[in-house]
């Protein structure tokens, strides 16, 4: 299949895109729309190597955005004329366990995923909704970030909870950014020159979601989130791990109903909770009480589980860090793995600080685990899934 395939990659409160050539590897244009949502919003196109097309406007929802999308293709070009158009879709559920077309009923089975992932799934909708309207003629093609999570195994992904919501209602762990984990493990493979059936591997995404992923062999074997993408790590907005008791508490003293709690812990916990924003450049830029704890939680977190994962998997091949702060933020990255030389872990202070953009090892040359920043490429990774499948 010859041509691009556009890549919408539709976040709580961004757009990212792009159209990408498989079998040429070109990517003639690729953009973000950021901010969705708040009083003023940001479009940033680019097709090249000249200065981007941008626009600062409010986008009130997605689809906003995703109409400015494609007014920038119209008056910054290329031509939008896509063979395919691939979607990041947050949760697949136990149905969707590998790339599929989008049809009506697989749009309702979509929708009806949305409450376990209601961040994600209700926005991967919209960009759905645009795309079939834009490109009636066009494949559409669903990549699921549950996906690469279908090989946790039963003890992995079964919660100690009462039978009858385990059986009738599908109460269990399913994980989350699979696409990324995909991606950046075979990489890993690539940068150590090992197959990836012999390697284990622990993924740490650290964006504004964040999630731990122990890989063996290729194969997700433990992840940090649950049945929706708030369990585990601390996260831009979301509070990871809590003590579930935290919802009968709160509404037996402050009347909170669980809805309102899940709300909040989903939309007002993590790095906003702790720190007021969450942008961890802003927490990163400060050096006040408030913003040294929220790192504090952030990173203990992360080393929790490290150790978790290691103790797991028994022996670790390589360490790898991505998403936006896994792959810039190199005091996180040191604060989350130094001090674990007896565990073979190790993180080199001069290749962690000025190692230059792209895939490296941050690991001193020759250390029993290596230390791997791989920058994620979610829509390259889409766009190969969609290719295979319509191929
Ligand atoms: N140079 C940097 N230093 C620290 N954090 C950074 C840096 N660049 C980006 N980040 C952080 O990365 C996070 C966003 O990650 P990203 O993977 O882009 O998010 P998304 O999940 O929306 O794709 C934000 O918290 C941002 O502050
Ligand atoms: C699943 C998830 O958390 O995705 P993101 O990091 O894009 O919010
Ligand atoms: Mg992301």
């Amino acid at each position: 299949m010859a041509g691009c395939i556009l890549v919408l990659n539709t976040g709580s409160s961004s757009i990212k895109y792009e159209l990408v050539d498989v079998t040429t590897r070109e990517r003639p244009a690729a953009g973000l729309v950021e901010r969705v949502g708040e009083p003023v919003g940001r479009l940033t196109h680019r097709t090249g190597d000249g200065p981007p097309y941008v626009r600062e406007q409010p986008f009130p929802g997605h689809g906003d955005g995703l109409e400015a999308m494609m007014r920038a293709f119209e008056e910054a070009g290329p031509r939008l004329s896509p063979v395919a158009v691939g979607h990041r879709v947050v949760h697949g559920g136990t149905r969707f366990t590998e790339a599929v077309l989008v049809d009506d009923e697989v749009v309702t089975a979509i929708e009806e995923l949305a409450p376990l992932a209601p961040l994600h799934n209700p926005v991967n909708l919209a960009g759905i909704h645009l795309a079939r309207k834009a490109f009636p003629d066009v494949p559409q093609v669903a990549v699921f970030d549950t996906a690469f999570h279908r090989t946790l195994p039963p003890e992995a992904h079964t919660y100690a909870v009462p039978r009858d919501w385990r059986e009738r209602l599908g109460v269990r762990r399913f994980g989350f950014h699979g696409t990324s984990c995909a991606y950046v493990s075979r990489r890993a493979a690539a940068v150590l020159g090992r197959d990836l059936a012999g390697l284990n591997l622990i993924v740490l995404h650290l964006g504004n979601g964040a999630s731990a992923t122990a890989v063996s062999g290729g194969r997700s074997v433990d992840t940090s989130m649950g049945m929706t993408p708030l369990e585990g790590l601390v996260m831009g907005t979301r509070s990871g791990d809590v003590d579930p008791a935290l919802a009968g508490y709160l509404a037996r003293v402050d009347g909170l109903d669980a809805r309102a709690v899940e709300h909040a812990l989903t939309n007002g916990g993590g790095l906003l909770a702790l720190a007021g924003t969450r942008d961890m450049r802003e927490v990163r830029a400060r050096d006040d009480a408030e913003a040294r704890l929220a790192l504090d939680v952030y990173t203990r977190r992360i080393r929790k589980y490290v150790g978790a994962y290691y103790a797991l998997l028994g022996r670790v091949d390589a360490i790898v860090l991505t998403g936006g702060i896994g792959e810039h933020d190199a005091a996180t990255r040191a604060a989350c793995l130094g001090g674990l030389e007896r565990l073979g872990i190790a993180v080199d202070p001069a290749l962690n600080e000025a190692g230059p953009d792209g895939e490296r090892a941050v690991s001193p040359p020759g250390a029993e685990v290596a230390v791997l920043v791989i920058p994620t490429d979610e829509e390259w990774e889409i766009a190969r899934q969609a290719h295979a499948l319509l191929s």
